[in-house]
């Protein structure tokens, strides 16, 4: 039974009400970041499921702008447009913008089969048009290639002679490995990776345009080969100095420390690189949560080593995350203080202790003498 309660919104079609959507809000944030909401739970249920009893309607902002095509638009709708606004369709107006909203709002495909595991999606993803009445998709979990049958995977994985993602393993330790892919050079792979991320990521553009990016893919590996467990994207040339586009984990593997460890592995590049790097916006909550997590841990456990006076500049120079991020961060923990007209940084060893408990698990680690890598430069 589903029951909408004072912090669900909920919405019945107007005509034919059969079907309502249902927004599981996870949590209202407190924070300068922009995030996006926990949309994970969304489905479609009937109308008999849902108890109107408890409900408190949400209503809308009332204060009504006219649009560019003069239809008349409220600021929140006007709002989840602008959020919602998809690379590659500027020529839409405000009218197809929402009915692309409309269409992309639902989830296309439920589950999806992968190496040993069957997982069920959480958001729309814009597949080619011939697979819109695939409930269910096959991937093969070394080339990405994804079908309609189970028959057609077993057929390719006869032929499919990879064994781990195209590309150069940049890293091994035990038996973690991680491959960087150049999207110039697997296109084919970069697409499928970015078409089973959108299944998992919420307000991301879904880029076609794979050649501008590099994939680092962590595997898990064993005799059978090496087994993609998540990833995360950055672009080659960043004006905005982001050294992380998009970073998922899968979710048979989530809560095992593998972000944090694909977050400290994007921080390891950007030394390497000699710049300070930060992930692009908006985070999803759980991006969130997991960056917090790590700029806690990373940057408490140098307050609590270091004897001295430190400056946001020096601490953003050992671990290459933006000043911004370490600023947010602090002031987050109420850390910084004002004192005789100036910030600093004051770094109770018992308050520090507390933060980081409250950070939770540290994730794996980055054995950095594993990394082989030199940083991107264009072949020309
Ligand atoms: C720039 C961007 O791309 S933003 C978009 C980020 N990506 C997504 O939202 C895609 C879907 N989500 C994911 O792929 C994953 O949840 C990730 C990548 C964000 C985190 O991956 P995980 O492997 O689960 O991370 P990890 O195990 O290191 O945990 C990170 C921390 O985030 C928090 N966290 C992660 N998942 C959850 C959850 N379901 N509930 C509560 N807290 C959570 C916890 O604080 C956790 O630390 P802890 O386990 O020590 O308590």
């Amino acid at each position: 039974m589903v029951s909408a309660s004072r912090n669900e919104k909920f919405r019945v079609e107007e005509k034919g009400i059969t079907f309502a959507r249902v927004w599981f809000l996870s949590q209202s944030w407190v924070s300068k970041e922009t995030i996006t909401v926990n949309r994970r739970l969304d489905e479609w249920v009937k109308l008999e499921q849902l108890d109107l009893d408890s409900v408190e309607a949400v209503v809308d902002e009332k204060v009504e702008e006219k649009g560019a095509t003069g239809l008349k638009m409220t600021r929140h709708q006007k709002r989840k447009i602008d959020e919602t606004h998809v690379e590659g369709h500027e020529e839409l107006d405000a009218a197809s913008l929402r009915e692309h909203e409309e269409f992309t709002k639902v989830k296309n495909i439920a589950t999806i089969e992968l190496g040993r595991y069957e997982i069920e999606t959480w958001y729309f993803s814009p597949f080619p048009p011939e697979y819109n009445d695939c409930l269910r998709l096959y991937f093969c979990e070394f080339c990405l290639n994804f079908m309609k049958r189970k028959e057609q995977l077993q057929r390719h994985m006869r032929k499919c002679d990879l064994k781990h993602p195209p590309g150069d393993e940049i890293y091994r330790s035990g038996t973690l490995s991680m491959f960087e892919v150049d999207g110039k050079k697997n296109k084919v792979y970069g697409q499928n990776l970015c078409y089973l991320a959108k299944l998992f990521l919420d307000h991301k553009t879904l880029y076609y345009d794979v050649d501008l990016f590099l994939f680092y893919v962590l595997c898990e590996c064993d005799d059978r080969g090496c087994h993609m467990v998540g990833y995360f994207s950055k672009e080659k040339h960043s004006e905005e100095s982001y050294n992380l586009a998009c970073i998922l984990t899968l979710p048979p593997y989530q809560r095992k420390g593998y972000g944090k460890f694909l977050i400290a592995f994007s921080y390891e590049l950007s030394k390497k690189e000699s710049k300070v790097g930060t992930p692009e916006r908006p985070l999803s909550d759980l991006g969130l949560l997991s960056y917090r997590g790590y700029w806690t841990r990373v940057l408490l456990d140098i307050l609590k080593k270091h004897k001295g006076n430190i400056s946001i500049k020096e601490l953003s120079d050992m671990t290459a995350i933006k000043a911004e991020d370490i600023l947010t961060t602090l002031q987050s923990l109420e850390l910084i203080q004002y004192r005789k007209g100036q910030h600093v940084i004051c770094a109770d060893p018992k308050v520090l202790d507390r933060h980081l408990k409250a950070a939770g698990r540290g994730g794996l680690d980055v054995d950095v003498s594993k990394l082989i890598w030199t940083p991107y430069k264009e072949q020309s």
